[in-house]
């Protein structure tokens, strides 16, 4: 329960700046609900005008005619039920209006935290649960401001303002009336209690659901190949039947409370009801008072009944609120604090002086790797497969934090750059190529927006994409479906190849983009390289030696460590672990220790 409450304090800092219309819907929250329980004290004041005539209260007031009482209660009862109406339209207005900006606020904030936080955040978690996060939890929180938030100002309105007329009428009668309201507030909080952890199990349950499908979706095609429908129908099953059963056993929970409730509410109303029409038979009580006194006990006590509804409300968007909060406290362990900037024109030299880097997991990594690559030249990374290679070029980008060594670029050590202006010295083109859903040219263009057709065309052409974004109808605008579906492995390579080169970034990181290529597009590749190697560093890994024989350096990594570098002669000659590999990739082979 303090942890619910420890969340909404948090969600209340956290909408300061909209202190001024939580103020005003609270405000217009209480006057309707003011308003709302007038009538009922109208009528037992007409009541009281029918039955005591000029000795009516409202005779007390000036108005001595019984005629002119009931027109005077007749305006009373339409200003009421217009400032009512008035003021219903107002809160909705407030609430829901706050609802949309926090929500929207919330969203975009997490949004953008989590778009700074480590890679190594996204790889230990299903992206789904993160998209539920920013979705359904992000939508609990509208639910409650909604509907939520005004629910619990009139229930505390109608007990303040009803207890008042009570006590005012008969203490006596209020103080039985009452009997039964701190049992149903200790009640609803012990279901809050109950319910919570109940409710956090159900977001954790459509988190984990979510993921699923999100990660069953992107990967249907796997799915098919494997004819793992079946199976995966089964898990999904599971998780959906998980998430039904931690549902039910919130709802089994909210359920109860209804009935226990009512039969608080029942004593409430039978004490006033007998207790208090024994006094009214006696002539102790007011006709009109009595009666007002027994509308009034209903209008206290029922609305108690949508408590639990409201308790419901409240816990699942804390629920949710803690999942948001806790999002935007994740630390990000990359510091984004180098103020540093490279003096232009920046060259491209890289040097990487006795780099350490092990992942916790695995243990795999990379260790005391020292190497200069000056700037302009070729150097390619080759190695056994988890050698390290894409881990050197992840510490680079600083999607990595080395734990000993350091990395610089034209001398200056990266983490003294901000990643900005690091990585805008970097193009990469990256194992799997992500494309984003739209056209041609605003994928090419996505490191520069603003670049004009002929740059794009450029560097399409320099990365041999042209003939085919040419050959299509549409061209440049033509629409290549979510991760660029609609376009071949070959033609999605030489598109992020086109977008990293129109970057036109000194250092261009090219990870094993030739690896899943047919031979046209390794081909074509290969004559780009040397075409766009011009000019720029270029580190390349690569799997088929065949497309960096003319590297100015190729380092060949084993077990996170260098353990051969050279150009291609010099590594023949060595005759080591790369010739080798050289002799099974060009048919030569005499050993098959692979590189
Ligand atoms: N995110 C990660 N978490 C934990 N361990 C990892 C992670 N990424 C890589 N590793 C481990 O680190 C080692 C080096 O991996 P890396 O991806 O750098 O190899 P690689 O040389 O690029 O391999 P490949 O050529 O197959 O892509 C491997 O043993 C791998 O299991």
């Amino acid at each position: 329960m303090s942890s619910s409450f420890k969340a909404l304090g948090r969600l209340l800092r956290y909408a300061r700046g909209y202190r001024r219309t939580i103020s005003g819907a609270i405000a217009c929250s209480v006057i309707n609900k003011l308003f709302d329980i007038a009538p009922e004290l109208l009528i037992g004041v007409a009541i009281d005008v029918v039955v005591n005539q000029e000795t009516s209260f409202v005779a007390q007031l000036g108005f001595e005619s019984p005629r002119s009482q009931i027109m005077m209660l007749g305006i009373l009862t339409f200003v009421i039920w217009a400032g009512e109406s008035l003021f219903e339209y107002l809160y909705q207005l407030m609430w829901r209006g706050l609802s949309q900006r926090l929500q929207s606020d919330l969203r975009q904030d997490v949004y953008q935290h989590v778009q700074q936080l480590d890679m190594s955040f996204f790889e230990s978690r299903p992206s789904g649960q993160l998209v539920a996060t920013l979705n359904d939890d992000v939508n609990q929180l509208e639910r409650f401001l909604d509907g939520g938030a005004n629910a619990i100002v009139q229930v505390l309105v109608t007990v303040l303002a009803i207890g008042t007329v009570f006590f005012v009428l008969s203490p006596l009668i209020a103080l039985l009336a009452f009997v039964p309201v701190p049992l149903i507030i200790a009640g609803a909080f012990y279901f809050q209690r109950k319910a919570s952890p109940l409710y956090a199990d159900v977001r954790e349950k459509v988190g984990v659901l979510s993921g699923r499908l999100a990660n069953n979706i992107a990967g249907i095609a796997t799915i098919k190949s494997f004819t793992a429908e079946a199976r995966e129908a089964a898990r999904v099953r599971a998780d959906s039947e998980a998430y039904v059963e931690a549902n039910r056993r919130a709802i089994r929970m909210s359920s109860a409370f209804i009935p226990v409730i009512r039969m608080g509410i029942l004593t409430g109303f039978l004490a006033t009801f007998l207790v208090g029409g024994l006094q009214a038979l006696s002539g102790e009580l007011n006709v009109g008072a009595y009666g007002v006194l027994v509308f009034l006990t209903q209008r206290l006590l029922w609305p108690m009944t949508g408590l639990a509804n409201v308790v419901d409300l409240f816990e699942r968007a804390m629920a949710s609120t803690r999942r948001l909060f806790n999002l935007l406290d994740t630390p990000c362990q990359t510091q984004d604090q180098g103020t540093q900037t490279l003096s232009a024109p920046v060259r491209g030299e890289v040097i990487l002086s006795d780099v350490h880097f092990r992942y916790s997991r695995t243990h795999g990594g990379i260790k005391g790797v020292s190497l200069t690559i000056p700037a302009g030249q070729m150097v390619a990374l080759v190695g056994t497969t988890g050698a390290g290679k894409s881990t050197l070029i992840k510490l680079l980008l600083r999607f990595l934090q080395p734990q000993k060594g350091a990395l610089y670029l034209d001398g200056v050590p990266i983490d003294q750059l901000s990643l900005h202006e690091l990585r805008r010295h970097l193009a990469l083109v990256s194992q799997d190529v992500y494309l984003f859903e739209g056209r041609i040219r605003d994928n090419i263009a996505y490191g520069r927006p603003e670049a004009s057709d002929e740059e794009i065309i450029r560097a399409a052409r320099q990365a041999e994409a042209w003939d085919f974004i040419n050959a299509l109808p549409e061209g440049l605008d033509t629409l290549i479906g979510e991760r660029g579906a609609r376009l071949s492995g070959g033609q999605r390579q030489r598109l992020s190849l086109a977008r990293a080169l129109l970057k036109d970034a000194p250092v261009l990181i090219l990870d094993e983009a030739t690896s899943a290529v047919d031979n046209e597009t390794e081909a074509a590749i290969q004559r780009s390289l040397a075409h766009i190697a011009h000019g720029r560093t270029v580190i390349v890994i690569a799997h088929r030696l065949s497309t960096i024989v003319n590297a100015d350096n190729i380092v060949v990594l084993e077990h996170g460590e260098i353990v051969e570098q050279g150009d291609h002669q010099a590594l023949l000659a060595l005759n080591g672990r790369y010739a080798s590999q050289w002799r099974v990739q060009t048919g030569h082979a005499s050993d098959v220790s692979g590189v």
